[in-house]
């Protein structure tokens, strides 16, 4: 059972809305300068990951009530709910048990009193042996020849993760050549399959349910696509595979089920790609690389799980959150990579985090009266610096932002890690500092400025700094620091999802949007003219029909 406190009504709740005054009322530099060990006091350093969240509106005071609140809002007693495989995912009544696919310790783990991890290993077992065989070329597509492009067809929590992570790891690509096909917009596909050679190319069915409308319509456009190049029905099991809860659904599709990749529906979407969904990852990085993602992952789960709240990376993390979110009434946070090759961690953290707790009614079924799940968003740095930093920098809304960088880059070319590393550093210190309209005024007069254009231009040179970063500086990408990073960032939207009091694995929010697609569908299939919804609505399909 989940924990059941409405946090607004917890003690810490009212000692944080009065230490937030006075929080509000101190620079975030003059913190700095007040504490000479604030650094040390407020980073934490776990294997090649250093977290630093000193440059926070935030002091031991603020940390000891957040932990506090984390306490009343029995934060640890729910961790175990969850590791204990207890159907925490109670709107669709099930456990939540990512983390077993990552259990490289191997103790068992219980679903519904049976333990998950030989099913598991057996699974992580196949995709070891598919992934060794398909790229050392002892599998042969149709023709006989070795198989050189994989397209992993799915959507969603059957895309984001898998491409994220191919992408953050290019650096231990494999000889094969990745593709993802996500968008039912047949652009996505024709796109992709245009560069493709049907003898040479296999394909991934990625589909927890087997049923998303976008997957199946392009794996069933992929397929007729391989026919058309003159293969056989029997041909597909050499060039499609699938990745599914659902074994029905995929033997219906046609694909061989001794090349159907299971999972279970203990596994979220959004937290997938620990399963057979990552089985793109291990062909795009070799199945050893992928066994590393899952070791790092689980590092950082039994980091959760045993150290104190204090030490605890994702706890803290999660509770910033809140401070910013609930007191700051901050909405956003700004997920910014420097890093190119980590360029899609930002939009997989907008489906992990946004699907999770982008939620108003709370667990008793009540709506909410105070604010849920921030809108994440963000690009790699330096790309956003030229484009949207302007508002974090100066803008009206406070944007919590997290800078993620390597220390060691993959591709150390002349001076280019160095100047990117220093625009990492030099960021956070601007956001935070500031800079003063003496200090503009001293800097316009050392530039020769005359009286008169000083107090034209100062005003708008001013920054009022006080801006909070998150610095995570990891010693190099790699698939362990990498496993451990996105997993420490679950467990954030885990923790707050507790503190919230909702429950982060369920997503009836996309429900409503398929539903009514499926009702307009058939209106689509004909010229008559559409009466039956509101004005706009008649308007636009009544104008496509005229245009199309
Ligand atoms: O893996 P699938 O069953 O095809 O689902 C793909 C995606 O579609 C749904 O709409 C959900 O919002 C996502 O959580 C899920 O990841």
């Amino acid at each position: 059972m989940l924990p059941n406190v409405n946090f607004t009504e917890t003690n810490a709740y009212k000692y944080l809305a009065d230490h937030y005054i006075d929080i509000t009322a101190t620079h975030l530099k003059d913190l700095f300068k007040s504490d000479n060990q604030r650094f040390e006091n407020f980073s934490i350093r776990f294997n090649d990951i250093l977290f630093d969240y000193s440059k926070n509106r935030i002091d031991e005071k603020t940390i000891a009530l957040l932990i506090q609140l984390a306490n009343e809002c029995s934060l640890k007693e729910a961790i175990e709910a969850m590791f204990a495989g207890e159907k925490i995912n109670v709107t669709e009544d099930r456990s939540v048990l990512h983390t077993a696919l990552r259990n490289v310790s191997n103790t068992p783990v219980y679903a519904d009193g049976k333990d998950v991890m030989p099913e598991v290993n057996a699974v992580l077992d196949h995709m070891k042996a598919f992934s060794e065989a398909v790229i050392s070329g002892e599998w042969k597509g149709y023709t006989g020849k070795e198989i050189t492009d994989v397209v992993n067809i799915g959507i969603g929590g059957s895309d984001l993760g898998p491409v994220m992570v191919t992408e953050a790891l290019k650096a231990y690509k494999t000889r094969l050549n990745a593709h993802f096909v996500s968008n039912v917009d047949g652009t996505h596909i024709v796109e992709t399959l245009k560069h493709l050679d049907p003898e040479t190319t296999l394909f991934l069915v990625a589909s927890k349910t087997f049923t998303t409308q976008e997957t199946m319509a392009n794996a069933h456009s992929a397929r007729d696509w391989f026919i058309a190049s003159g293969a056989k029905d029997a041909d597909v099991a050499k060039h499609f595979a699938a990745l599914s809860t659902n074994a029905k659904g995929v033997s219906a599709f046609g694909i061989d089920t001794a090349n159907m990749f299971e999972f279970w529906d203990w596994v979220g979407g959004r937290y997938s790609l620990w399963s057979a969904i990552g089985l793109s990852i291990s062909l795009n990085i070799g199945f050893d690389n992928f066994k590393q993602l899952l070791t790092g992952a689980h590092k950082m789960d039994e980091h959760f799980r045993t150290t104190p709240f204090e030490q605890n990376i994702p706890v803290i993390m999660g509770l910033i959150g809140v401070w910013y979110n609930n007191f700051f009434e901050a909405e956003t946070n700004v997920i910014l990579p420097y890093d190119q090759y980590m360029s899609r961690f930002a939009a997989y953290f907008q489906q992990g985090d946004m699907e999770s707790n982008g939620k108003s009614v709370d667990r008793n079924g009540n709506a909410i009266e105070y604010s849920t799940g921030p809108i994440i968003w963000g690009e790699p740095g330096t790309n956003g610096q030229h484009a949207f930093y302007q508002l974090i920098h100066q803008g009206t809304k406070m944007i919590p932002a997290d800078f993620i960088a390597p220390a060691i880059s993959h591709n150390p070319l002349g001076e280019h890690h160095k100047m990117l590393l220093s625009n990492f550093f030099a960021q956070t210190q601007a956001l935070m500092n500031g800079k003063t309209l003496e200090e503009v005024v001293a800097e316009l007069k050392a530039a020769g400025k005359t009286e008169e254009d000083i107090a034209k231009i100062a005003p708008f040179k001013v920054f009022e700094g006080n801006r909070p970063t998150n610095s995570f500086l990891i010693k190099e990408i790699t698939p362990e620091s990498l496993g451990s990073l996105i997993a420490a960032y679950e467990h954030k939207i885990f923790t707050q999802g507790i503190i919230w009091n909702i429950y982060s694995f369920d997503q009836w929010g996309v429900e409503l949007g398929k539903q009514l697609a499926g009702q307009i569908l058939p209106e689509l299939k004909n010229d008559d003219k559409i009466t039956s919804h509101d004005s706009s609505t008649n308007g636009l399909i009544n104008q496509w029909k005229e245009w199309k």
